[in-house]
């Protein structure tokens, strides 16, 4: 986001007509949540207090009963002409009378530790005493990449967190993101940079009246150890939308019937028709599961899902030899087995790994994160109740039946197979199980 306010600058845009955008955007939202309480804004040295000085000012003009607190005079030149606007006095933070609705400007994008004890202290009281805390662009504190968040909004919650013209990795990114209430976007007509991008409801292809099992998309599921993972896979890539799914390998009994089995062997595997191959749920770690993905990964025949185990198994230098696309779908433990810390914000570091490994990395959590080398795409908002076992070998079902359509674009694919699992998940509401999210997925594609 910096990257884009310093280039919407060179272009000849400047800091103050950003910062007017910005503060008259945070008044028009305060207008029409206030209801004619006080309102206090809290205003830092920075241009993140800048905007609170605008806000103000836009407020008072307006006839609202508004104050300022600031906790030093303004640092930089935008900042210092917005203060100038202000016709009202400015109280010392550390004295400052609470209000009904609190503005939060101490600090943005540009916090650059965390925040001192007494400045949390006193956000702390402040916040407990108002009946709305609306945060302008971060909660102060916040690290706007690293996504932690601050003590004082941990006590007295923040509910709407005002985006200056991008969301940035803290607004979908947890424990920030929690700490940020309701996101709302202001736009400060400068172009949005693609760092983070929500997905929103995919395009899911539909049947035409000339379709058939296969031109829906056939998927292999390679069985192991846990039967009744891979059957999970199998039944969620069925009912999100694959036309065939067979189970490859010892696939235990149960199951709806319409799941096919077969024995594992190479051959098999070859058949053209496959449209992606699951590796990984309940497959173990032992020498023949580590001899099947190898050489399912070598043989380069289809697009694969590696998921589970076989992450565990994985050469990372293994599928950037192929031609076909690899979807590697890692929990946080498994992504840091793999690839460690990269640097930068989870949205970086997923790229990062993407690039390194030369996939497509679905990197599970609170907020999934779907990324390849040079793009992300970010599913927030995930059901909690999602935290129970077997909902990964349902997600890594969904992904391979969107990735197993004829032509599908990989992220595309492992972007609408997290998003129809999400989907799923809101659908089953509380205290399910994992057989109960694979059989949401009728309804959630349904309403794609
Ligand atoms: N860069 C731009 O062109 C624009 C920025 N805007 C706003 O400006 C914000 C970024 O402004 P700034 O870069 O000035 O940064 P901030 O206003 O976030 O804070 C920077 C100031 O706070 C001090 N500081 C940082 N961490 C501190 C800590 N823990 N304790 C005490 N002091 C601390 C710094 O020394 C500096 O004086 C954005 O979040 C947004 O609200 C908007 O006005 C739109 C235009």
């Amino acid at each position: 986001m910096r990257a884009a306010e310093d280039a919407a600058v060179a272009a000849g845009t400047s800091v103050d007509t950003l910062m007017r955008c910005a503060g008259e955007g945070i008044a028009a939202a305060v207008r029409r949540l206030a209801a004619g309480s006080d309102i206090l804004v809290v205003c830092g040295p920075g241009n993140n207090g800048g905007d609170g000085s605008i806000a103000a000012s836009v407020l008072h003009s307006q006839g609202f009963p508004v104050r300022i607190a600031a906790t030093a005079d303004p640092k930089t030149p935008a900042a210092r002409n917005a203060r100038d606007r202000w016709v009202g006095e400015v109280e010392p933070f550390a004295q400052a009378r609470p209000a009904p609705i609190l503005i939060d400007c101490l600090f943005g994008t540009g916090l650059s530790r965390a925040l001192d004890d007494d400045l949390d202290t006193r956000m702390t009281e402040l916040a407990r005493d108002a009946r709305l805390v609306i945060a302008a662009d971060l909660p102060s504190g916040t690290d706007a990449d690293a996504a932690t968040a601050p003590d004082w909004a941990r006590h007295a919650p923040v509910m709407v967190t005002l985006a200056l013209g991008a969301l940035k990795p803290a607004h979908v990114l947890h424990p920030a993101a929690a700490a940020c209430g309701a996101v709302r976007l202001i736009d400060l007509g400068i172009d949005r940079p693609a760092a983070v991008t929500v997905a929103g409801t995919p395009d899911l292809p539909c049947p035409g009246p000339a379709s058939h099992k296969y031109t829906r998309g056939m998927v292999a599921i390679v069985a192991g150890h846990m039967a009744g993972a891979a059957r999970l896979a199998a039944v969620a890539a069925l009912r999100s939308g694959a036309g065939y799914v067979a189970l490859y390998g010892d696939g235990g009994q149960g199951g709806p019937d319409a799941i096919v089995h077969r024995p594992f062997d190479g051959d098999a595997l070859s058949d053209a028709r496959i449209g992606a191959i699951l590796i990984g749920p309940g497959l173990g770690r032992d020498a023949v599961a580590r001899d099947r993905l190898a050489a399912l990964v070598a043989a380069d025949a289809h697009p694969l899902v590696i998921d589970g185990d076989a992450l565990h198994l994985l050469d990372l230098d293994a599928p950037a030899r192929r031609t076909r696309p690899v979807v590697l779908t890692p929990h946080a433990g498994e992504f840091k087995a793999l690839f460690g810390t990269p640097a930068g914000s989870l949205l970086d570091q997923a790229r990062s790994a993407a690039a390194r490994a030369g996939a497509i990395v679905v990197l599970k959590g609170p907020t999934t994160i779907v990324a390849s080398a040079a793009a992300t795409r970010v599913h927030p908002g995930g059901n909690p109740w999602l935290s129970t076992a077997g909902t990964g070998d349902v997600l890594a079902g969904t992904i391979a039946a969107q990735l197993a359509h004829p032509g599908a674009d990989p992220l595309a694919a492992a972007s609408a197979g997290t998003w129809l699992h999400a989907r799923a998940g809101q659908l089953c509401g509380a205290s399910f199980v994992a057989d109960d999210l694979a059989n949401a997925l009728t309804p959630a594609r349904a309403g794609a």
